[in-house]
């Protein structure tokens, strides 16, 4: 996306998050713990992850242990969650298999 995202309202952000299982808005960032169970499936979700915050060019913070990966999404550009961060949701669950 070439253009400059636009920060969302909350009220757009919920809407979206109701179609996307199990992440978290505070009004900043959304996020989200994957449990995978061991340490080869978290880093597979993460190389799938990393490729789609390549073609995006937006990137996610990322922490974890062993097999469960932590992610938070925001626009730090905007300071808070834009469309971009709603796609690399979108695309995380679907390499996690669970959309
Ligand atoms: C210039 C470049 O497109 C920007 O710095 C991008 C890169 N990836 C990014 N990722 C995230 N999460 N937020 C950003 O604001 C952001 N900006």
């Amino acid at each position: 996306m070439s253009e400059r995202p636009t920060r969302l309202e909350p009220d757009a952000v919920h809407r979206a998050l109701a179609t996307l299982d199990g992440w978290t808005f505070d009004g900043n960032r959304l996020s989200k713990s994957f449990d995978f169970g061991d340490f080869a499936r978290a880093t597979g979700f993460l190389a799938g992850l990393a490729v789609a915050a390549a073609e995006l060019d937006h990137h996610p913070n990322w922490s974890g242990v062993y097999g469960r990966v932590d992610l938070e999404l925001s626009t730090h550009d905007v300071g808070g969650v834009t469309e971009l961060d709603l796609e690399l949701a979108r695309r995380a669950e679907h390499l996690a298999g669970s959309d």
